[in-house]
């Protein structure tokens, strides 16, 4: 890749000087006039092809009138090209949503390259180190396609050689910075080729009021907020278990109650219990009636009822053996889901050895034996350390809200989030602009994803206990 360049040669050494500054005569080859001609004329046309093909609709746009105006004159033109940009206004009027799939994204995909990217590649790759500069020569990584959606544009990116994907998760913050975006999201598309994700807007940047209550029954996926594209958010509740890791006021429990909000329908059919452990007494408390007599709050009562979920799995596992290998809810059967806020102080913080002792061990069976018999466990916890939390590989799903240190990202969402753009320390401790923000991996992506739970407020909490706790006072 790296030229030699003439003057390498010690044979072309012409002088030196005392202060060791070395003198080289470069070799001359002089190139015929016709040569340096053809090459030019090749390189033009190979440039109009590449402009043509890259940019038809571009080109068609501008090559149309012009030709007219140049073939019948200016009037003709403009009687002739009136009805296209008519009819495209119109278009973008009547049905904006295919307007902007087949049109609006690819113009802007087309400006942004030029105005933003292309013109700015070479100065961010250089000063973020990324290019090299050597022997007076740029080696840039190549800039490819643009396309942009409504949120984000979406880069691509061939690699230099010998470039690692880490290298560009590395600076992340100077991509983000040197294209004017808030931030900047790094993802391989196959070897030696990455995609940049930069958000233009951020959705999750107002607060979300609750989502309504779902009309049928579900036993999920659960709507519980949206994606940083604007889709909303599901969670998977049935057949996994769930570990919500934040710091204090990083908004776990509107992650908690969304779930309860969008499964209330499906236990008042029969289908879902909610078995709740509130331990810290603030949470799960303020709606203790909609969980009925599976509720707990002291460490004991809380490793009865873990006790009382473990005797459930595998009175229903022993049924099941031979029979079947996964769980449908029934009424006979239902999904349990074991809501645990702050888990560690039932395993880290909990002085008594033997209760330690007894929740952990429930613990561990449950989410080691139970997604396949219809118990899932969803717990949330403020320090997601190893010490704190020694089950926490057990979760198959986890999610990571506003963390205080850097080292933490990978802790919940498993080696190399970070470095996948899942800034989780990076979330504003501002509850307007950071609670229930987070980042979630889903299963069939390394990728993670950007996404805001919706505020339950102590209203809407009050509201569902008024319509979903049955007259008997316990959650049917
Ligand atoms: N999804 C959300 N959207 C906007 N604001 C929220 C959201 N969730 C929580 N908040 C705000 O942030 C505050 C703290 O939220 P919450 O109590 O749920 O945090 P937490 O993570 O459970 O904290 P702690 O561990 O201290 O209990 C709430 O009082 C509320 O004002």
């Amino acid at each position: 890749m790296f030229r030699k360049l003439p003057g390498d040669e010690a044979r072309n050494l012409v002088t030196t000087t005392p202060d060791t500054a070395v003198v080289f005569r470069p070799a001359v080859v002089t190139t015929p006039a016709i040569i340096t001609v053809i090459i030019l004329v090749s390189r033009l046309i190979a440039g109009l092809v590449r402009t043509l093909w890259r940019h038809p609709i571009a080109v068609t746009v501008l090559a149309v009138p012009s030709t007219l105006c140049w073939l019948y004159g200016w009037r003709v033109a403009l009687l002739l090209s009136a009805p296209a940009p008519t009819g495209i206004v119109a278009w973008a009027l009547i049905d904006r949503a295919s307007f902007a799939r087949l049109i609006g994204w690819r113009l802007l995909a087309w400006w942004r390259l030029i105005w933003i990217y292309r013109r700015h590649w070479q100065p961010v790759m250089i000063v973020s180190g990324l290019g090299k500069h050597l022997r007076g020569r740029d080696y840039l990584p190549r800039l490819g396609k643009v396309t942009c959606t409504a949120w984000a544009d979406r880069v691509t990116v061939r690699m230099l050689d010998g470039q690692a994907v880490k290298d560009w998760a590395d600076r992340i913050e100077a991509l983000a910075h040197g294209f004017g975006a808030p931030s900047c999201r790094v993802s391989v598309v196959k070897a030696g080729r990455l995609v940049l994700t930069f958000p233009r807007r951020d959705p999750l940047a107002v607060p979300l009021p609750a989502i309504p209550i779902p009309d049928v029954p579900t036993v999920g996926p659960v709507e519980i907020g949206i994606q940083e594209d604007g889709s909303p958010w599901l969670l998977n509740v049935h057949g996994t278990h769930k570990l919500v890791a934040g710091a204090t006021g990083a908004g776990k429990g509107s992650i908690i109650w969304s779930t309860i909000r969008g499964l209330l329908p499906a236990v008042r059919a029969g289908l879902v219990e909610l078995w709740a452990l509130d331990p810290k007494l603030m949470e799960l408390s303020f709606g203790r009636t909609l969980f009925g007599p599976r509720y707990a709050a002291t460490p004991e009562e809380c490793a009865e009822l873990l006790e009382q979920a473990v005797k459930v799995m595998q009175e229903r596992a022993a049924r099941f053996g031979g029979h079947q290998r996964s769980h449908t809810p029934t009424v006979e059967d239902p999904f349990v889901l074991v809501i645990v806020d702050e888990v560690a102080f039932l395993t880290a913080y909990q002085a008594d050895r033997d209760l330690k002792r007894r929740v952990s061990a429930a613990l561990a069976t449950l989410t080691t034996q139970g997604r396949a018999v219809g118990v899932g466990v969803m717990a949330a916890l403020q320090d997601p350390r190893k010490e704190v939390m020694t089950i926490r590989n057990l979760f198959p799903d986890k999610i990571a809200l506003r963390l205080d240190e850097s080292e933490q990202v990978d802790m919940v969402l498993g080696d190399g989030a970070r470095d996948r753009g899942a800034l989780a320390d990076h979330i504003s401790p501002v509850p307007e602009l950071g609670a229930g923000v987070g980042y979630v991996r889903l299963e069939t992506s390394p990728d993670p994803i950007r996404v805001r739970a919706a505020y339950v407020s102590d209203a809407d909490i009050r509201a569902m206990v008024t319509e979903f706790t049955p007259a008997g006072g316990e959650a049917r």
